[in-house]
């Protein structure tokens, strides 16, 4: 349905968007998620048409979007980071203009803008000038205008920034509601944003896709560094000879929470769960366990291992701390 091909985009030597390749499917939502200056708008511009690319192309329904920017065009609406409304317009002015900048059939016109009118729920303003709405109001009237026609894809930049928490909700039931008939591509730079409405979500980081894929697939991507963690009554170098009688561990991380307690980060190979194993161990040699649990990845550090490597960093630390103030280096402890 859309395919973006190695698009490049340079502003001067600075590359915001740097080789950036994916195809968009018919029917899901796909969130485009970055931190700031990742790149979104960039991309989302050019695969509208608004910007030209350095290099690489889009293809939408198999027409380039500078080639044949009608045809393509036909096929998308978009409502871009600041809404392109007229400030000295109605809102209704504003829509009868861009219904014919879409071109609909005029016989068409009238019930199209009454049914986006409906549906981003502006009703009570469409008479008013766009420069006396609020910003909530502004945007909704860019909504609007990016569902008129009834594209099949429908791209938003942002769609709900700047907006109060009543208007957030409302705009993500639209959403939701409007991927039940078309394709929807939305970016933020929010993980919760993009998790509560998307099915399929794209990193994007310093211009690159980093990861591409649904939710839980993404979660599961980082299973493999998953963590067991363990407290017990007991001095650090007991622990150890207790987990040296377990296999399957790759690397343990300890801290001496105070004489008596040591807690055990342990990452285990091919993220096997390996509880069993340290309970029995525990259990053989009389040594009672406080704790003994699984962390799980979330998206959250998915999201920050993808953009900013902040999970491997920590994985990373291989150090004995004594109640979290003085670092020991530890024996390397990979058992
Ligand atoms: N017109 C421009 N001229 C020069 N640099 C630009 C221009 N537009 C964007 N950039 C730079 O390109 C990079 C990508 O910007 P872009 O706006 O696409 O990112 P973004 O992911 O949408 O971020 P945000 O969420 O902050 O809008 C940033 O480093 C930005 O500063």
């Amino acid at each position: 349905m859309i395919e973006v091909q190695n698009l490049v985009k340079m502003y001067g030597d600075h590359t915001a968007v740097d080789h950036l390749s994916f195809r968009i499917e018919k029917g899901h939502i796909y969130g485009l998620l970055g931190p700031n200056g990742a790149g979104k708008s960039t991309t989302m511009n050019i695969m509208t048409g608004y910007l030209g690319a350095t290099e690489g192309k889009v293809l939408i329904q198999g027409h380039d979007i500078l080639k044949e920017p009608e045809l393509a065009k036909k096929s998308i609406g978009y409502l871009p980071e600041q809404p392109p409304v007229y400030m000295d317009m109605t809102v209704r002015e504003y829509l009868q203009f861009a219904a014919e900048l879409k071109k609909i059939p005029k016989k068409e016109r009238e019930k199209q803008m009454n049914d986006v009118i409906r549906m981003t729920g502006i009703r009570e303003v469409e008479n008013r000038l766009i420069q006396n709405l609020s910003k909530g109001y502004r945007q909704r009237v860019g909504l609007a205008q990016a569902i008129l026609g009834f594209p099949e894809v429908i791209i938003l930049d942002e769609p709900t920034v700047g907006l109060d928490p009543k208007q957030i909700i409302e705009i993500r039931e639209l959403i939701r509601k409007l991927s039940k008939k078309h394709t929807i591509i939305l970016s933020s730079h929010i993980l919760a944003e993009i998790r509560e409405v998307c099915d399929y979500i794209m990193i994007i980081s310093r211009g690159k896709l980093v990861a591409s894929d649904t939710p839980e697939n993404l979660e599961n991507r980082l299973k493999s560094s998953r963590h067991i963690e363990l407290q017990a009554k007991a001095p650090v170098t007991r622990v150890q000879e207790i987990l040296k009688e377990v296999s399957g561990i790759k690397k343990v991380d300890y801290r001496k929470d105070n004489n008596l307690m040591t807690t055990a980060q342990i990452e285990t190979r091919n993220a096997k769960d390996i509880r069993e194993e340290i309970f029995t161990a525990f259990a053989r040699n009389n040594q009672p366990l406080t704790t003994l649990s699984l962390s799980q990845t979330t998206l959250e550090e998915v999201f920050l291992e993808l953009t900013q490597g902040k999970y491997t960093a920590s994985l990373a630390e291989q150090e004995i701390r004594d109640d979290g103030k003085e670092e020991v280096t530890g024996d390397g402890s990979d058992l």
